[in-house]
């Protein structure tokens, strides 16, 4: 699902009200009554007291409208209009009439601290402030008045966005905004959903399909994609049954040092897991027992150094190498390492203390063969490419540092993102269960596996990172979070490739 700007949103309403022959008022309506709706099914009629915080754009007209649809089903409704100016939107005073053709219960006016009306535990609370319309931060009495919402323990619903976040920027410190338990947002989710700095403020997430225009919604363009089932499945190549473990490359893992050989075997084993016709596995000696032991499927070659990589004489012609895993940085691992690149032209995935050595050797970046694939989690990236203010700036600099490397790569969080073709692709499967110990180097034997059975790098990242996720979803649905390891996300790769075409 493609991610728009504010501006694009605002464009494509215009577009949408032109071409469907209908008018904003009408469009507003279509659009909350897909929220009452939701509200509805919900609540089931349940006795509650809704509290409907809205302000005077659109936003608030949505606001107004939910608030008559729900007195209409027979809700328990009061509004409160947050009269910040005298510049109201047409479509809220259209709506706001319509309210008081409604109910006998008209709106109260929040005009100072002294209006902020009593907010318990029990209410339902909709905050209907600002949405994408937001261009500066909330000041004085409704900074307060949204502290005081937060404050009051009710169950928060933020239409369109959270009031006071904004779409395109981090929020400052001390800047108030809305910290909603729910997020019903119209037609494509805002980037501000998915960063760290943001995502907490806005709850479960629901987007809602309010029609706009889909010719627009296709051809526009934008840099930034969501990825669900349905994207995945559109990059998922079926296997022929005329073919032959020849078809599905050779993948090569190397990695490992005494006490790290466990982070190998998960990626050598997830690597057979997603379907590498061959996997091997080049470790220190140390490792050879546990390799062969554990995983009989794979062939094993090993260093003469007993504990440590120190000349990677694989003797091969993988379809794909994955670096990294557990190999440390001693400096006969780096020299090593620098000799691996300069031999190897098709591309890597460099993953771990892999990262870390071009970190702390940044020349081993001119010898990383194009469309190599960088797998860091944010502590990782940050000795990669350096410290940045916020996630819009991390952003860029990534976008910068794989564009001028022609790279992918692959920044590991609980909403993974994957950089590639000057794109940016947004996971939206796994839970924090995988915040655990060697999900990582998991998700680089995924990505290795996909690449061997020749997919593209930036390919078999999107596709890898969201399997992965799905698989720890399964896993946690039947283990909890707490209980997931990493390697359970390898064993049920399986349910995860079958839930890509399970409606
Ligand atoms: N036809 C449409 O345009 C539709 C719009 N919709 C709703 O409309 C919203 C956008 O509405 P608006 O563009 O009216 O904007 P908002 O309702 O988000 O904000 C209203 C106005 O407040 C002012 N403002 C911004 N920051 C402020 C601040 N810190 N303090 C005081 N005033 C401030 C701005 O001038 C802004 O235009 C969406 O988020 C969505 O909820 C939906 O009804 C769908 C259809
Ligand atoms: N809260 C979370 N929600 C979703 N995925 C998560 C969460 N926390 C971690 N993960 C995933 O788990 C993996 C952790 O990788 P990493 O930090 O390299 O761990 P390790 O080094 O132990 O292997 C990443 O793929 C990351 O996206
Ligand atoms: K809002």
């Amino acid at each position: 699902m493609k991610i728009f700007s504010a501006a694009q949103l605002k464009k494509a309403d215009e577009l949408t009200i032109k071409i469907q022959g209908i008018t904003s008022t009408q469009l507003m309506e279509r659009a909350a009554s897909l929220v009452t709706n939701e509200i509805d099914k919900r609540l089931q009629n349940a006795d509650i007291a809704i509290k409907i915080f809205c302000g005077i754009g659109n936003n608030g007209g949505d606001g107004l409208v939910i608030a008559r649809q729900l007195i209409e089903k027979g809700y328990r409704v009061k509004v409160f209009v947050v009269n910040y100016s005298d510049n109201r939107s047409q479509d809220f005073l259209i709506n706001y009439d319509r309210l008081k053709e409604t109910t006998n219960d008209w709106p109260e006016y929040i005009k100072d601290e002294g209006d902020f009306p009593e907010i318990d535990p029990n209410d339902f609370v909709i905050d209907a402030i600002f949405g994408i319309g937001l261009n500066r931060p909330l000041e004085g009495w409704i900074g307060e008045l949204v502290t005081y919402i937060n404050q009051s323990k009710a169950f928060i619903l933020a239409i369109d966005m959270p009031s006071g976040l904004f779409s395109d920027r981090v929020p400052a410190e001390k800047d108030c905004l809305i910290s909603a338990n729910f997020t019903l947002s119209f037609q494509t989710p805002k980037l501000v959903f998915f960063l760290p700095q943001t995502m907490d403020y806005v709850g479960d997430l629901q987007v809602l399909d309010i029609g706009l225009d889909r010719d627009f919604l296709s051809s526009e363009k934008t840099n930034y994609e969501l990825i669900n089932k349905h994207e995945a499945r559109t990059l998922y190549k079926p296997r022929k049954s005329n073919s032959h473990k020849g078809n599905y490359g050779h993948a090569l893992v190397i990695g490992g040092s005494y006490g790290k050989i466990g982070s190998v075997l998960l990626s050598t084993k997830a690597a057979l897991r997603t379907g590498a016709g061959l996997v091997s596995t080049f470790i220190p000696k140390c490792g050879y027992n546990i390799l062969q032991t554990a995983l009989p499927e794979a062939m094993v070659i090993t260093d003469k150094n007993e504990e440590k990589l120190t000349n990677i004489d694989h003797r091969m012609d993988p379809s794909v190498i994955c670096f990294g895993m557990g190999a440390g940085k001693d400096p006969k691992t780096v020299e090593a390492f620098k000799e691996l690149l300069q031999k190897t032209e098709k591309p890597m995935l460099i993953d771990a203390d892999g990262l870390n050595m071009i970190s702390e050797n940044q020349e081993l970046l001119e010898f990383l063969p194009k469309k190599s694939l960088l797998t860091p989690h944010p502590k990782e990236l940050q000795r990669l490419i350096g410290d940045w203010n916020d996630d819009f700036e991390k952003i860029e600099k990534v976008q910068e540092f794989t564009q001028s490397h022609d790279l992918v790569l692959v920044l590991k969080g609980s909403h993974t993102f994957v950089f590639g073709e000057g794109h940016v692709y947004i996971n939206n499967s796994g839970n924090p269960g995988m915040a655990t110990a060697g999900s990582g180097d998991v998700l680089s034997g995924i990505i290795a596996g996909l690449i061997s059975q020749q997919y593209s790098s930036l390919a078999a990242a999107i596709l890898g990172v969201y399997l992965h996720g799905i698989s720890g979803d399964i896993v946690a649905e039947n283990r909890s979070y707490q209980a997931l390891i990493s390697g359970d996300i390898v064993e049920n790769m399986g349910a995860a490739f079958q839930a890509l075409f399970a409606d």
